[in-house]
């Protein structure tokens, strides 16, 4: 619905559709949902930055697959977009994913404009050079060298775990949860993105193609540092398990265990795509 609003009709815009209308698990949606209801925020309150995330995140995967950067030729199931459009259209399609991203937010009538500042302000430093976009640049830096775990862990945070704290702090942000549970929260989301890159590095190793919707095997081909790679698989298992722990303890310290939120930690660290 967003995407035709603020699109007209024509190569672009079937670009943006294809991708987004691929579909992907919405996790970074959901779990900015998912947090805001368990605070109490107004349902409609959520929408358009759950909306606004998926739009980035889109915009992040249709880059990352560029021969320039992964050169994937799968996502989502189906061709990348530059395989099923052109580079020069992929580019174009994420450019106008992030733009349209933070004009979602500011048009929208169901926010204050003190929420519409925070949640611009905080997506973007999410997605940018102090967040996924360095996260990206290091894990591109890094490709064929021998890192730390450390070094792993920081280039995580940055490409992955960024979007999802944002996820969750605009959720508990929404739902006016106090400045304490916030910081519980953003705890509980370092935890998640951690759980969550762990099982995308196990399921590189152990899944199935065909479930999962993209190659297996492509960090070992693309020469990348991985948890199995550096723990063993039965010790990247055990370090997403302590994660997992951290996680639950943290929505209790919150106040929200037993919520939505702890069946989405358990998913995550378990599922098969
Ligand atoms: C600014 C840009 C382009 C950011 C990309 C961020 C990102 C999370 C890419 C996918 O990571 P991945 O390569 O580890 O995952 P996948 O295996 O799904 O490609
Ligand atoms: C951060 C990584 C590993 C990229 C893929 O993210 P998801 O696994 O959430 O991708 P979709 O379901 O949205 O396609």
């Amino acid at each position: 619905m967003y995407v035709r609003d603020y699109t007209v009709p024509g190569r672009l815009q079937d670009s943006i559709l294809y991708s987004i209308e691929a579909g992907g698990k919405r996790l970074r949606p959901i779990l900015l949902l998912a947090t805001a209801e368990a605070f109490g925020a107004p349902s409609e309150k959520g929408v358009t930055a759950a909306a606004a995330l998926e739009m980035v995140h889109t915009y992040s995967l249709i880059h990352d697959d560029l021969p320039a950067m992964d050169n994937d030729d799968y996502r989502r199931g189906m061709p990348t977009n530059h395989k099923k459009f052109d580079e020069a259209t992929a580019i174009l399609a994420g450019d106008a994913l992030l733009t349209m991203s933070t004009q979602l937010i500011a048009e929208d009538p169901s926010l204050e404009q003190t929420e519409k500042l925070f949640l611009i302000q905080e997506l973007t430093k999410a997605a940018g050079p102090r967040g996924m976009v360095e996260g990206q640049m290091q894990d591109m830096l890094s490709e064929g060298k021998e890192i730390s775990l450390e070094a792993l862990e920081n280039i995580h945070k940055n490409k992955t775990g960024r979007l999802l704290d944002f996820a969750i702090c605009a959720g508990a942000r929404l739902g006016n949860a106090s400045e304490e549970s916030m910081e519980q929260m953003s705890e509980m989301a370092e935890a998640l993105g951690l759980i969550f890159q762990i099982q995308d590095d196990i399921l590189d190793v152990t899944g199935d193609a065909e479930v999962i919707g993209k190659p297996v095997g492509s960090d070992v081909i693309n020469d990348k540092s991985t948890y199995p790679g550096l723990l063993g698989l039965d010790g990247a298992v055990n370090q997403k398990n302590d994660y997992v722990g951290t996680a639950q303890a943290a929505l209790k310290e919150a106040g929200v265990e037993g919520t939505v939120l702890s069946q989405l930690i358990h998913y995550l660290s378990t599922r098969d795509h």
